[in-house]
């Protein structure tokens, strides 16, 4: 008889549990696999725009780009909160680090993207139907993340054409996506580029996603991302052997950043910035 009544309470716990799980689970791919569908369906109304507008590959189509991403927020019912617009305000060309959580970032980043900003993405993006179209039409850089020879001689082009063209650079400095609520450490190509191009870092933060979007979770609903832009950082005066502290001094500032704009007690860490 005991038995039976250890059966039936687990049962009724365990069921709507499985369901409210298997629910969970499926709005989560339901809102992912809509958010890939939106991003093919824009890049494919947005190709032909760019074409007929500025005739093929130009940092200008990153306005219409930007044009058509910052719709789709209202959709995913996503809000920015930016502070420290000014901070964009700079002549000339600039490297903007910030980092990267997840592939909803490409909203954030439309949402202040400045004029003249092209971003570095792994090369593989460039494979990505409509969408790898539309990051070619806008100029992404494209890096093989594999090979940081290849890596390394396309930024030094890209320092050259930074000068040459008065183009912004926007880099993730984890070199890619992490939604652990912390920074990873940062790779050391956005300061190189800054030093070989001579300009300055604009580092950027994003608030957490933690608190409604986790992919362990199955979570994904609306909420508010709080976007900050730091002063810049100049680099006149350092030196290629000063590189491993300028990415420390980034990356603590940008931490410290984070973790307050996510409302969470700030915890030093002690080890290296950079990845090496
Ligand atoms: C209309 C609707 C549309 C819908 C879609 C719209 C899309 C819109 C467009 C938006 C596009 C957004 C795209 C976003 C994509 C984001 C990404 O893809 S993130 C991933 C790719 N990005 C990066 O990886 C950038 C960050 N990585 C780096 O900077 C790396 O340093 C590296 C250049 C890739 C090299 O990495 P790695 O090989 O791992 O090496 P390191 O540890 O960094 O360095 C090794 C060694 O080399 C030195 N070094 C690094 N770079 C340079 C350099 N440029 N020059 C000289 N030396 C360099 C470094 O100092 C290390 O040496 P050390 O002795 O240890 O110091
Ligand atoms: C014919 C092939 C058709 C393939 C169609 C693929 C469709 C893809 C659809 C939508 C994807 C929208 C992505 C928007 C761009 C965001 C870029 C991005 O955030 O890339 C992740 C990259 O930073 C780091 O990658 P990793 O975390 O290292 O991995």
């Amino acid at each position: 008889m005991d038995l039976w009544w250890v059966f039936l309470y687990t049962m009724v716990i365990f069921v709507p549990f499985l369901l409210i799980q298997i629910s969970s689970t499926f709005k989560f791919h339901f809102k992912i696999i809509s958010y890939c569908i939106l991003c093919v369906t824009l890049s494919t109304l947005a190709a032909p725009v760019c074409l007929l507008k500025n005739g093929g590959r130009t940092v200008d189509n990153m306005r219409i780009i930007r044009a058509f991403v910052r719709t789709m927020k209202y959709v995913f019912g996503l809000r920015y909160e930016v502070k420290g617009l000014e901070n964009f305000r700079i002549d000339g060309p600039c490297v903007i680090v910030s980092n990267h959580q997840s592939v909803l970032d490409m909203m954030g980043l439309m949402e202040i993207l400045p004029d003249r900003c092209v971003q570095i993405a792994k090369r593989e993006l460039m494979f990505a139907g409509s969408v790898g179209l539309i990051t070619y039409l806008g100029g992404v850089i494209y890096i093989n993340r594999k090979q940081t020879r290849d890596a390394k001689s396309i930024m030094a082009g890209v320092a050259r054409a930074m000068t040459d063209d008065n183009l912004k650079v926007w880099v993730y400095p984890e070199g890619t996506r992490n939604n652990s609520g912390d920074l990873l450490p940062f790779k050391k190509g956005a300061f190189h580029l800054a030093l070989q191009a001579k300009v300055p870092i604009i580092p950027v933060v994003y608030s957490s996603y933690t608190s409604f979007y986790d992919r362990k979770k199955s979570l994904f609903s609306g909420g508010i991302i709080k976007v900050e832009i730091l002063p810049k950082i100049d680099i006149s005066g350092v030196k290629e052997a000063d590189i491993a502290d300028l990415t420390d001094r980034c990356f603590h500032e940008m931490r410290r950043v984070f973790f307050r704009l996510s409302g969470k007690p700030y915890t030093p860490i002690k080890q290296n910035a950079s990845s090496k």
